[in-house]
């Protein structure tokens, strides 16, 4: 939290006590809604409410041409269900996802039992494919559908207990779910996978897989094995899939992931030494694998992605966009290339 202080603009870092403050109740505000059934109805109702259907998420398009999440107050929610046939009382399948910094409440809810053109002349907009979503929203919505999509993807896969085989009940809020016949409760779950940016100090190595876009390059990734630490986890990656061996971690930043299924990727730097840095690469993991110099990494961070390749000519190389952890990554190791850390 010091590090990040530090890097924190004057007007922030002087409101900082206030926003902590604020921060706090906010965060205690949440916590008691996973735990009391009863707050957490009463949040609802004063609440607000966006859609998916089937899991897609409901977006509109402003008059300005920009998408953006339709927050619907669940008196409005209930109205339009009533409109369309349905128990206005199925709001309360909604899932909690997070409050505003006016402690208003925030849900979702799927309504893939509606007919979904229906329900978009209803609400004035258009379900989307996630990716397309997350691709298309402005910065804090799109966290929001993925943990949305996350969250509702998971009770729809998670009604029965999987020891007794008996339906499980889901608690308001939707954090967890119960069985009640052997009082086993299940937690909505992610799956950890740890993405590395190589460097020998000069240049950085970057990977494809055969499923990727033409000519989209990114950092490597793996699923962490259970029982191991996220260290081990990256040198075991990198050993497997390029023949590399690591000699130093540095962790970078994390983020949800919501492709294929929810994933928590925790982003970090690792160098090889100069003298080891011949790639042998896994062909059942990776189409490709090679390092790649500054300018090369500059000139793909300038294209906007994914760039036009025409199928007749070699594909151009272009990185993950900004919102993926891999890009950050990207980008930190062209900072330190050009102000490199003197010690001081
Ligand atoms: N946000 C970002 O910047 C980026 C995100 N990613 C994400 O990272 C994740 C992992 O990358 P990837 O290189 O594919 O991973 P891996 O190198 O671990 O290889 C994927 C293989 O792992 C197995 N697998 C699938 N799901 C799981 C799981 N939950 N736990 C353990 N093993 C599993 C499957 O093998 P089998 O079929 O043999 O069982 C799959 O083919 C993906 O979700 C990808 O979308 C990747 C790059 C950039
Ligand atoms: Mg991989």
């Amino acid at each position: 939290m010091l590090r990040c202080l530090r890097v924190l603009p004057a007007r922030v870092t002087r409101n900082f006590s206030r926003w902590c403050s604020n921060y706090v109740a906010r965060m205690r505000f949440i916590n008691r809604l996973k735990e009391d059934e009863g707050a957490c109805l009463t949040a609802l109702e004063s609440g607000d409410v966006f859609l998916y259907h089937t899991l897609a998420p409901l977006l509109r398009k402003t008059q300005q041409g920009v998408f953006q999440l339709p927050l619907l107050p669940f008196k409005d929610l209930e109205g339009i269900l009533n409109r369309l046939g349905k128990d206005g009382s199925m709001v309360k399948d909604s899932v909690l996802i997070t409050c505003t910094e006016q402690n208003r409440a925030l849900f979702c809810l799927d309504v893939g039992e509606l007919d979904q053109q229906a329900v978009e002349k209803e609400c004035g907009g258009n379900f989307v494919d996630l990716r397309k979503a997350f691709f298309t929203l402005r910065g804090e919505e799109a966290p929001l559908v993925a943990r949305g999509q996350a969250l509702l993807r998971w009770h729809q896969g998670n009604g029965f207990c999987s020891a007794s085989g008996k339906p499980t009940t889901r608690n308001q809020a939707g954090s967890q779910r119960v069985c009640h016949s052997n009082g086993l409760v299940y937690y909505p779950k992610m799956s950890p996978v740890i993405i590395t940016l190589v460097s020998d100090g000069k240049r950085c190595l970057l990977a494809r897989q055969a499923s990727f876009p033409r000519g989209m390059f990114s950092a490597l990734a793996g699923f962490c094995d259970m029982g191991e630490t996220l260290e081990e986890t990256l040198r075991r990656e990198v050993a497997e899939e390029v023949g590399l061996e690591v000699v130093s971690v540095r962790y970078s930043g994390s983020q949800h992931w919501p492709f294929p299924q929810s994933s928590f990727m925790v982003a970090c730097h690792a160098t090889v030494s100069p003298g080891n840095t011949q790639v042998d690469v896994d062909h059942e993991e990776l189409e490709e694998a090679r390092w790649f110099t500054l300018e090369e990494i500059r000139a793909a961070l300038k294209l906007r992605t994914p760039p036009r390749n025409p199928r007749d000519q070699p594909p151009t190389i272009w990185v993950p966009p900004s919102y993926a952890i891999a890009h950050k990554l990207i980008r930190e190791w062209v900072d330190d290339q050009e102000h490199p850390y003197d010690g001081k």
